[in-house]
């Protein structure tokens, strides 16, 4: 019998799922992690999958997007799930977990593994052949990243995240927010909020004087021309936003007739049209401060915010030019990426990425077909996302509801719409299971 080997680049918490389903399945794998030899900016410890800042995963109940994800990833049979629920801390509704030992038990796992050799080294170039998974996280070393802008081409990698917030279409109240583009050139391509001079100095004074998350020492070197934080541009003079993002020329206000004082405009940020960013709205204040302030703006008082914006360094690829939702590149079939990389937020959804491509590179090299998560499954839906989104801005994300498929029932309460989605994704993934024989794979 041919031996099947493929090869993971980083041990967080992408690679070492991925190195476990493989494992799992018959695959011998090659884990390269370069720590303790150079550490990341953020990492102390040389264990696999350190959590670099909260200890928390995030909401456990199903009827939050990210409880479901969890509950899939259990269902799948998830190292990092098992090694959280095995050393969980009390945190109320969210799963939080003990960090080192939640760190060794998943290190301790990979390294008994028969069927996984473990090199402690820094990987500067991609193996020209066989399987390769590269998952070497949001701070991917110097030289591997000048490899990974070889293959993927320089203009599809970035190394920040400067983020707008994101919020759904259906927590909008449309009856102050109107749809247009400016001087009516094309489609009514943006959904703007209107505001008079009033509504404008509320807005401008609590954002000037809104809280803003701490920039940390390896981050100040990022680059911030053309990519200002709204409330630094906003603290140079009262008038600067009116002449930059809150610019209302070329726009006029159906309930009013007149042009607004100021305009926010929203870019639709999904295929399906569900999701819109706040254009211009890159921001480092604190994530509560941004409900706050953001309420201010005519028509978002109640919005749900998905994403927060955000500016930290960030290594990822514009994943919908270059993968496929199997996570393997387009180009490349045999190389596949997985975690933050991808273009996913977050340590549950990094793992899962870890998760779909530990799966389907296994597939690949026992030549079996490869898997594509169905829309309706939080893992389908994210990846759904990351290969669809549009490119032009196209920035990472958590999973949430507004990136699955519509229910087919209107329900009221928020909690009743996340319960039926969860209900309707478990019950798609378990016959999708037994039909695709995952375990078998
Ligand atoms: C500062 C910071 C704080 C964050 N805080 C949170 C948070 O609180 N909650 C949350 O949900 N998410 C957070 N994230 C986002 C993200 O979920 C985590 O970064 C997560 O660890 C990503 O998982 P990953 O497997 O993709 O990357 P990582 O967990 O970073 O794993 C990548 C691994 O690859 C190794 N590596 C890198 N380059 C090479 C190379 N050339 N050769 C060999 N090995 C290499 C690294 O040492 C590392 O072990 C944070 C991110 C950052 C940068």
């Amino acid at each position: 019998m041919t031996e099947h080997r493929v090869t993971v680049i980083g041990a967080g918490l992408a690679g070492s799922e991925a190195a476990w389903q493989l494992a799992r399945r018959g695959i011998h794998v090659d884990l390269y992690e370069m720590r303790p030899q150079k550490y990341p900016p953020a990492h102390h410890t040389a264990y696999f999958s350190e959590l670099v800042c909260s200890n928390s995963l995030r909401a456990a109940a199903i009827e939050n997007a990210v409880g479901l994800l969890k509950e899939e990833m259990r269902q799948l049979d998830s190292l990092i799930i098992s090694a959280a629920d095995n050393h969980k801390v009390p945190a109320g509704g969210a799963l939080a977990v003990d960090r080192e030992g939640f760190s060794r038990y998943i290190t301790e796992t990979l390294e008994d593994h028969p069927l996984i050799d473990i090199h402690r080294e820094e990987v500067t170039k991609i193996p020209e052949k066989g399987i390769v998974i590269v998952a070497s996280g949001p701070l991917t070393s110097e030289s591997l990243s000048h490899e990974i802008a070889k293959v993927t081409g320089e203009q599809y990698l970035y190394f920040y995240d400067a983020a707008a917030p994101i919020v759904t279409l259906e927590s909008l109240d449309m009856t102050k927010v109107f749809r247009a583009s400016r001087y009516g050139k094309g489609e009514e391509a943006y959904l703007n909020c209107p505001m008079d001079q009033d509504e404008y100095e509320k807005f401008y004074d609590a954002l000037i004087h809104a809280e803003r998350a701490p920039i940390k020492e390896f981050e100040k070197q990022v680059h911030f021309e053309g990519c200002m934080p709204v409330e630094v541009l906003a603290s140079r003079g009262k008038d600067t936003l009116l002449y930059g993002p809150l610019k209302p020329v070329g726009l006029t206000d159906p309930r009013t007739g007149k042009r607004p004082h100021g305009v926010v405009q929203l870019r639709q940020d999904n295929a399906e049209g569900t999701l819109f960013n706040l254009v211009g709205f890159q921001t480092n204040l604190k994530w509560g401060e941004q409900k706050r302030v953001f309420s201010f703006i005519p028509g978002l008082e109640d919005a749900e915010f998905v994403r927060y914006g955000v500016m930290h360094r960030n290594t990822y690829i514009t994943s919908p030019v270059l993968l496929q939702p199997t996570l393997q590149m387009k180009e490349h079939p045999r190389i596949f990426f997985a975690g933050q990389i991808t273009g996913v937020e977050g340590y549950v959804e990094s793992a899962a990425a870890g998760l779909i491509a530990g799966i389907n590179a296994a597939a690949l090299a026992k030549q079996k077909d490869l898997l594509i998560f169905p829309k309706e499954t939080a893992h389908g839906a994210l990846m759904h996302y990351i290969t669809t989104a549009s490119t032009k801005n196209f920035q990472p994300m958590n999973v949430t509801f507004g990136l699955f498929p519509e229910l087919t029932v209107r329900l009221k309460g928020k909690r009743e719409r996340g319960r039926a989605q969860a209900e309707r994704a478990l019950e798609i993934l378990k016959e999708w299971i037994e039909k695709e024989k995952i375990c078998d794979i």
